[in-house]
């Protein structure tokens, strides 16, 4: 139960719904407990006109009341019974949904390596299935014990009162059935668990293969496909079966355990009310029905408990989430506006999960509104640099100053703020195209969207699609060439109009020419803005105020176009080569 503590917060968020649902809860229980009294009161009615100990005028008018009192206290109940689970039940959903936020929001503010050493799978699990599991815990399970034991505390002392002996004898094979729903429950779970497992693989594998249809397609390995669908769906049939199994033995076992409690109760109360222990026949038959009133009840006692230990378990693995502290932490609490100058002295880095040293020693600075060009092999650390100015990582060795403070001591919101990222992969959302790139300024007007994609040129591009702006991207719309992509991305940059800008290699899907046109619009636009273009063409990198070039993660040259041209090195046959194949 420890793990649960955390949801103390919410049962004293909702304390005044759950107080005023237990009540209700007792309420409805005590209301339906009229019934076996009233039964057995209606029987002793009759047993009594039968000896001829009442006349038939008291006999009628006795049942009478009875029967409208039967049916007062049944309508009773139910309208608690309904108002019991508005009430209970509600506030395990408004629980569920406050976790949901509460992990959404956590999930939020965790660090790029939480992402690359967790899977999205388990934390999509955590977020649904296991919250789903708590839920159980913060709602049924309270209700159903809050049921149980009104039920017994009522119940037993109406029965006690009525006939001890019997009592005793009538409860004995309860605690049977407790115990084997406890058993069976947790099997269920455990089975339950196998077939969700089976179930997200089929479904990771129909998702996959649906996403690569192009390339399944094109290798002609549509049956293969099939036949592989076909094992994976057998085997969920098969785990399907077995929970079948499992579950078809609930029904039948509570059955028999009533029938052996009902046969008790004839039994016995039968003997007792010969041997006039008991005084009246009624008092079996209200035996009965408390009897199948209960069975209910102590069955769940069992199912309470496996629905308790799940919750622990998911709750633990929701908290071993939720206690994870965000590697990169924001220190400055107060906003701190960003001008754009930025200077490495003697960077290091090496990624955490891979051990990889990307960067080595690496310097330079660059003045607010300057442009630099890094350039280099791939993996030579170049988008890492991109990262660590993003502040995605914290730097190992050296320094990172931005404005000529630590970049750990400036506020992270206005960091991020301050910085437009056009990165390698262009991502875009599964919505319009105007949305996209509304995505770097939520308050941007139509022409800004416009201004901005003509900037990228891409807004031609758009306009020739029948929705224009409104074009939805993604699973159920246009894909997007990956070109067009990655000019939707600096679009989406530019319109920000951030102090700092950062390109990674962000037109190597453009042909040279629009590269051309891009290059000399962002030239205009980032004239007073830093601005860092990651490339692998020196087409891009020519006009940089300053160029470094990159070599497993160390600065091999630096200067401009020009001094590094003279300086024979890399840059200079990149240069030429490039200039050469442009010329073919
Ligand atoms: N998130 C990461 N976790 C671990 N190692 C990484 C990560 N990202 C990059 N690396 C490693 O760091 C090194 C530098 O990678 P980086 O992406 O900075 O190179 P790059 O110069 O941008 O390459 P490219 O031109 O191919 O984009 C590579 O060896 C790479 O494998």
């Amino acid at each position: 139960m420890k793990a649960l503590k955390h949801l103390n917060k919410y049962f004293y968020k909702y304390r005044y719904r759950l107080i005023v649902g237990i009540i209700i809860t007792i309420v409805a229980k005590i209301f339906a407990l009229f019934t076996p009294r009233l039964v057995g009161a209606s029987i002793n009615v009759v047993s009594d006109r039968l000896s001829g100990k009442i006349t038939e005028e008291v006999f009628r008018s006795e049942l009478m009341i009875n029967i409208l009192f039967l049916i007062g206290a049944a309508v009773v109940a139910g309208v608690f019974t309904f108002l019991m689970r508005q009430t209970i039940i509600n506030v395990s959903r408004y629980i569920e949904y406050d976790l949901k936020n509460e992990i959404y929001k956590h999930y939020q503010i965790l660090s790029l390596s939480f992402y690359k050493s967790n899977r999205t799978g388990d934390l999509m699990n955590r977020i649904s299935e296991d919250v789903g599991k708590v839920r159980m815990y913060a709602g049924p399970a309270i209700m159903y014990t809050m049921n149980t034991i009104t039920l017994f505390v009522v119940a037993l002392i109406y029965m006690i009162s009525a006939a001890p002996l019997l009592t005793l004898y009538t409860l004995l094979p309860l605690p049977i059935l407790s115990v084997a729903i406890y058993y069976l429950s947790r099997l269920i779970n455990k089975r339950s668990t196998i077939v969700q497992q089976s179930l997200s693989t089929l479904s990771t594998y129909s998702q996959e293969t649906f996403s690569g249809i192009t390339v399944i397609k094109s290798y002609g390995i549509e049956p293969r496909t099939y036949v592989e669908f076909e094992q994976l769906s057998a085997e969920n049939r098969q785990k399907q079966i077995n929970l079948t199994k499992v579950q078809a033995f609930f029904f039948p076992m509570m059955i028999l355990l009533i029938g052996i409690s009902n046969l008790i109760v004839v039994y016995i109360g039968g003997m007792q009310y010969m041997s006039g222990e008991i005084e009246q026949i009624g008092t079996i038959a209200e035996f009965i029905i408390y009897v199948n009133m209960l069975t209910w009840p102590v069955a769940t006692i069992g199912w309470v408990t496996s629905i308790v230990q799940e919750a622990e378990a998911s709750q633990e693995r929701i908290n071993e989430f939720l206690d994870t502290e965000p590697e990169i932490k924001n220190t400055a609490l107060d906003l701190t506006p960003i001008k754009g100058d930025i200077e490495f002295k003697n960077v290091s880095f090496t990624y955490p999960d891979t051990n990889i040293e990307a960067l080595k020693d690496v310097s330079f600075k660059l003045k607010s509104g300057e442009t630099l060009a890094i350039l280099g092999k791939t993996g030579s650390g170049k988008s890492t640099i991109l990262d660590l100015i993003g502040r995605l990582y914290d730097i190992d060795k050296g320094s990172l100053l931005i404005d000529n403070t630590k970049i750990s001591e400036l506020n992270l919101y206005s960091l991020r703020e301050s910085i437009g990222y056009v990165p390698q992969e262009a991502f875009l959302f599964s919505d319009s195209i105007k949305n996209n790139i509304k995505f770097g300024k939520e308050d941007a007007t139509d022409e800004e969207v416009i201004a901005a994609a003509k900037n990228a040129k891409v807004h031609k591009n758009i306009i020739n699609f029948n929705k224009g702006y409104d074009t939805v991207l993604g699973e159920r719309g246009i894909t997007l060439s990956g070109g067009q992509k990655q000019r939707v991305s600096i679009a989406r940059a530019i319109i920000k109009k951030p102090d700092i800008l950062l390109f990674d290699d962000c037109l190597s899907a453009v042909d040279t020419e629009t590269e051309e046109k891009i290059l000399n619009n962002l030239v205009k636009l980032t004239k007073d803005k830093t601005t860092i273009i990651v490339s692998h063409r020196v087409s891009s990198a020519k006009n940089a105020d300053q160029i470094i070039v990159l070599d497993d993660g160390r600065v091999i040259e630096s200067g401009n176009h020009e001094s590094l041209i003279n300086s024979k090195g890399y840059y200079q046959e990149l240069y030429t080569k490039q200039l050469s194949e442009k010329e073919k």
